[in-house]
């Protein structure tokens, strides 16, 4: 399997605090990696730091480039894309134009054909590519107010699908779904990894990330405690211990 993304030794340190302590994590090529641990284990500073939102200490590879001092906006050119934790999407833009937005970008010369052609047409393939994989084409005329939660959630995922990343990096995406909806969303996260984009993701549910992921990281004080199969993981006696009176049901 290749490598598309490996961190070494890699800290996140907010004052005297270290969010992230020296992690070594990789994601291959056509993988679903999932990273989990406790509240405050450091799980979104880790996204946010191998995308570029916050300063980082240790080495970031990306698709064998060392990306560590690249500013965000050149990480997601290469291909690491990110959703946030808050999903806000734009109510009065349709499904598809919410995509359009994620798919666009923004270079010099778009911008001065945006000025001479306001109205011109774009390039609809990405977006079709993603409505398609999310199996969401038939919302793409809607407005975000007239889909249930669980589609929503998939718009998210849509928008940042659409810039056609080779690896997205999501934070918490099933947050307040129900069992029957979080369970569709793993179907659509898995056929997402089937079009070629692997998946790191974050997510407090556990039926999700030990139901789809092929791996599993699990962290806690920033530091890793375990790493292997969904499995494994379960079955370790630190993990259980770090779990210990969480609702979080491992
Ligand atoms: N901008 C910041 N400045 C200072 N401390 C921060 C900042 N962001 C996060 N922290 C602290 O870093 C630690 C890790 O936080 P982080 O949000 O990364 O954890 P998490 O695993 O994503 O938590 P949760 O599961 O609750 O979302 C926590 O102690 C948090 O309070």
């Amino acid at each position: 399997m290749s490598e598309l993304l490996r961190t070494e030794s890699m800290s996140v340190v907010y004052g005297g605090l270290h969010a992230v302590n020296g992690l070594d994590l990789r994601v291959d090529e056509g993988r679903l990696v999932g990273l989990i641990g406790p509240n405050g284990a450091g799980k979104t500073s880790f996204i946010d730091g191998i995308s570029g939102f916050t300063r980082t200490q240790g080495a970031i590879h990306f698709r064998g480039k060392r990306v560590d001092r690249e500013p965000a906006h050149r990480r997601a050119r290469l291909g690491l894309g990110r959703t946030w934790q808050s999903l806000e999407l734009f109510e009065d833009l349709t499904v598809r134009e919410n995509l359009q937005v994620g798919a666009e970008r923004q270079t010099v010369g778009g911008f001065l054909l945006d000025l001479v052609r306001p109205g011109r047409r774009r390039d609809q393939s990405d977006v079709d590519w993603a409505l398609d994989v999310l199996g969401i084409a038939h919302l793409a005329d809607r407005l975000p107010t007239e889909i249930s939660h669980g589609q929503r959630k998939l718009v998210g995922a849509g928008r940042t699908l659409a810039a056609r990343p080779a690896l997205i990096c999501m934070d918490e995406p099933a947050a307040g779904l129900d069992t029957t909806e979080s369970e569709q969303f793993g179907r659509r996260l898995r056929r997402i990894v089937e079009a070629g984009v692997s998946i790191l993701l974050v997510d407090h549910d556990m039926g999700l990330v030990m139901g789809v992921c092929d791996e599993v990281y699990v962290i806690e004080f920033g530091t890793k405690i375990a790493h292997g199969t969904p499995a494994q993981v379960v079955a370790d006696e630190r993990v259980r211990a770090a779990y210990l009176g969480t609702k979080a049901g491992i």
